[in-house]
């Protein structure tokens, strides 16, 4: 990677800051006290992210994992007034298998307490969509319900990546291991993971073309199900994934900007 400054670098600098702070608010093992506190809760435990992909794409249909974000540094704000478990009622009425919930403060306007609350308010496993660098974060999520974290892998250097992929399903989370191009593939496909995004936007220039899932997919053995992440816009991008074999899908933006987002989910993938 090269010495240039860009938002990917200046987000994971800022996460490595962020650590050390909270982390002095709250002792990891606080956060594993709570853990183990909230163990008997039923609401709390994993609700098997990868299986209800697998199940979705089982019986025929798309499965989607439907995004909460308010803000992002490629376009600004993109929902206000914005109810994060209004919007998870509405997901989970549209048809979506899984929600994603950005929980990232300085860039993307999220907050733990908008997945907390999310995930409240509807039954859908719930990934916690932010940028993990240390372990303290994929405990953290545990303790605030995630279901699911991401990893992506131009963010970590593959020990970094086995570590907190180990102790992400030691806590019973599942993992969405997240690749732009060939060589991050590669290291991904280390993992044992099922679940494979291929995201794409670049997210050093910010660049979105739906061909990097297609070049990308001939690289992907049969047994991982593939997230097409980012971009997703008209039921033509749908139906062209579809027809690519393609059938998860990451969709952010797109319903964000929609009165009602349940009703944009049905209106493309239906
Ligand atoms: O969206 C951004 O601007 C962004 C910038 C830097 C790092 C990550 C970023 N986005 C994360 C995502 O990839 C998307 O939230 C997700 O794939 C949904 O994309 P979209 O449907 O295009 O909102």
């Amino acid at each position: 990677m090269s010495d240039t400054p860009t938002i990917l670098k200046n987000i994971l600098q800022r996460k490595y800051e962020e650590v050390e702070e909270r982390s002095s608010v709250i002792s990891l093992a606080n956060l594993e006290q709570q853990i183990k506190d909230q163990a008997r809760d039923n609401d709390m435990k994993p609700r098997g992210f990868t299986n209800v992909m697998a199940h979705s794409i089982a019986g025929g249909l798309s499965a989607v994992i439907a995004e909460i974000k308010k803000a992002s540094p490629s376009k600004g704000l993109l929902r206000d007034p914005f109810v994060p478990a209004e919007i998870a009622k509405s997901y989970q009425y549209g048809g979506a298998s899984c929600l994603s919930v950005l929980t990232d403060a300085d860039f993307f306007q999220g907050h733990e307490d908008y997945l907390k609350a999310a995930r409240a308010a509807c039954s859908l496993p719930v990934i916690r969509k932010d940028f993990m660098v240390d372990p303290y974060q994929v405990f953290e999520a545990r303790a605030i319900g995630a279901d699911c974290i991401l990893l992506i892998v131009s963010a970590l250097e593959d020990a970094q990546m086995l570590e907190l992929n180990r102790i992400a399903h030691k806590l019973g989370m599942d993992v969405l291991v997240e690749v732009h191009d060939g060589d991050e593939l590669e290291r991904a496909l280390k993992l044992d993971n099922r679940l494979l995004g291929i995201n794409n936007r670049n997210l050093h220039t910010f660049e979105v073309s739906l061909d990097n899932t297609y070049e990308l997919l001939r690289f992907i053995p049969d047994n991982r199900i593939v997230v097409t992440e980012s971009g997703i816009h008209t039921r033509d991008d749908v139906k062209a994934m579809r027809d690519h074999n393609v059938f998860s899908f990451l969709v952010g933006e797109t319903f964000m900007r929609a009165d009602d987002p349940g009703e944009k989910l049905k209106e493309l993938f239906s």
